[in-house]
């Protein structure tokens, strides 16, 4: 056996619709959330990434720039001890020179090297014409020398040098004399360009940067090496204040000062000597494989999510005109029903005169008797007769006589007065009401009425013997119904009522037992 099919209610049909739309949304949304929730994890994992680059870079970078200020500084401690054990004596001096040049050549990083008494004036220098350059008085490092007695390494401000015009930073020593007076500065100037060519190697990306900046914020090397880059006070910045607050290592996302890019700087302080170095990414570089990939991502995902939206939204129209074609369905049975109601109560009526017909006459009759049966109450019948109304007719002609049983029946109508009560049409110009739980004075009240109603409305009948239009009727009623009470043996009782009132005179009641019939007789 085939299942029987589930129908949803229109609510229920309503719920399924909105459900889907609802499920389609948090697919949609579901899946454009864990994109971008992907995708942004992704941009942080880059950025994290490049933050350990740039502090290993840094790492690196803080231990050369040591090694590299740590080789001079040895050749300046070398050379202090020398003048104060050597003298200046011409020889001495000679020794000294060449000990200088074969120093600057030895080590790259070195553009020069010169010792100056404590006027400022040189006494030897690397030059190959050592007799060049006789002052250092007006240089920051003498003049630093002078008035602080610290002997350990001093390293200044870049400067050009006279002999090259290179860019150099130096890194000078303090000269005692052996009672503890200022005798002079020994001095090693180092090429600014040794530590741009060395931060040149590194991919740094096209806006990258690299920095070596003193620990009172004076830039004294950089890649990439700008005109105003040397000498720059950055004590004011935002990457300074990092560094001089924390532990002087350390990893930030910070706007440049110099140029306007935007970079993570990961900064690192060197172990011997008061300067910090600095490696910078730009943001955008870091970013910009993760942005093309982020782009594709977010492209294929709408369009997914498009698709999706799509396919829902047809599937949703699909539910919703299956609802609505279900809702015409249920109307159509609907008006259906009504129909077939309006048929059946056809069925059951008269067409002349709107009363019920016969056949809804046997049938009350039947159901009436069993009620009555179990009941135990009286049921009566009345079955009444327009007089001579075949005489009407030949007077008055058919359509007259049509509108004469829409009259009478009007009038028995009216009888209904309980709800059980049924007026009938029974065939012809015979009618009959049916009355439960009615007794025989109940029923006489009734047919009276009917009588004296008809004969109220005046209907001329020239045929008939007062003039006007009259009916004869015939009463039964059942007080104890038995097994041998039927509907034929009820209405045939009724009928031979009727037959009796006719045949007294007609324009009567006539009851089924012997009573005597009342009426004008
Ligand atoms: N106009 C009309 N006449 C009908 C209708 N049904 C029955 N009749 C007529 O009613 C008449 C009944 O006549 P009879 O049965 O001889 O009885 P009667 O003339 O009323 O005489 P009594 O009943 O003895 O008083 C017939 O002429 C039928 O044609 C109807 O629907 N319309």
């Amino acid at each position: 056996m085939r299942p029987t099919p589930t129908v949803l209610t229109p609510t229920q049909n309503a719920t399924v619709a909105s459900t889907a739309i609802s499920f389609l949304l948090l697919v949609c949304i579901s899946l454009t959330s864990l994109i971008a929730w992907t995708i942004w994890e992704e941009r942080a994992d880059q950025l994290s990434e490049s933050e350990v680059t740039s502090d290993n870079m840094s790492r690196s970078l803080a231990r050369h720039a040591d090694d590299t200020f740590k080789a001079a500084d040895t050749s300046l401690l070398g050379l202090s001890e020398r003048v104060l054990v050597d003298g200046t004596s011409p020889a001495a001096l000679e020794r000294l020179h060449r000990l200088l040049m074969l120093r600057v050549k030895e080590l790259p990083q070195l553009q020069g090297l010169a010792i100056f008494d404590k006027d400022g004036l040189r006494i030897v220098n690397s030059l190959a014409n050592k007799d060049e350059y006789g002052s250092s008085a007006d240089r920051e490092y003498f003049l630093f020398h002078r008035i602080n007695s610290n002997p350990g390494p001093h390293i200044g401000t870049p400067f050009q040098a006279r002999s090259s015009g290179d860019w150099v930073i130096p890194l000078s020593r303090r000269l005692d004399s052996a009672d503890g007076q200022f005798a002079g500065v020994v001095l090693a100037t180092i090429h600014v360009k040794y530590f741009v060519s060395f931060y040149e190697t590194f991919d740094i990306g096209q806006q990258g940067a690299i920095a070596l900046i003193l620990d009172n914020g004076i830039q004294i090397a950089r890649r990439p090496l700008l005109p105003d880059s040397l000498g720059r006070n950055l004590s004011k910045g935002p990457l300074y204040a990092l560094y001089k607050h924390g532990n002087g290592n350390g990893s930030a996302m910070i706007k440049s000062t110099q140029d306007g890019v935007e970079r993570l700087n990961g900064y690192r302080r060197l172990n011997y000597y008061p300067i910090f170095v600095t490696t910078a990414l730009s943001k955008d570089e870091i970013l910009a494989s993760w942005q093309r990939l982020a782009i594709v991502r977010a492209v294929l995902t709408l369009c997914i999510v498009a698709v999706i939206a799509l396919l829902g939204m047809r599937l949703v129209r699909q539910i919703k005109m299956r609802i609505h074609a279900e809702q015409e369905a249920r109307n159509a049975r609907d008006a259906l029903q009504g129909l077939n109601a309006t048929l059946e109560k056809l069925a059951q009526q008269d067409g002349l005169t709107g009363l019920a017909n016969r056949r809804k006459f046997d049938q009350a009759i039947d159901h009436a008797l069993s009620r009555a049966k179990q009941s135990a109450m009286p049921l009566a019948m009345i079955l009444i007769d327009v007089d001579y109304f075949k005489k009407f007719n030949d007077l008055y002609g058919h359509v007259a006589g049509d509108e004469c049983l829409r009259q009478v029946a009007a009038v028995i109508k009216a009888s209904e007065k309980r709800s059980n009560d049924l007026a009938a049409r029974y065939g012809g110009e015979e009618f009959a009401v049916l009355l439960p739980d009615t007794n025989l004075d109940g029923a006489l009240i009734v047919a009276e009425s009917i009588r004296k109603a008809l004969h109220a409305l005046k209907i001329e009948h020239v045929g008939n013997t007062p003039g006007i239009v009259t009916v004869s009727a015939g009463i039964d009623v059942l007080t104890s119904i038995t097994e041998k009470d039927s509907a034929a043996s009820f209405v045939s009782a009724a009928d031979a009522a009727l037959y009796g009132a006719k045949a007294s005179g007609r324009d009567r009641i006539q009851v089924h037992h012997p009573i005597p019939a009342t009426g004008n007789t």
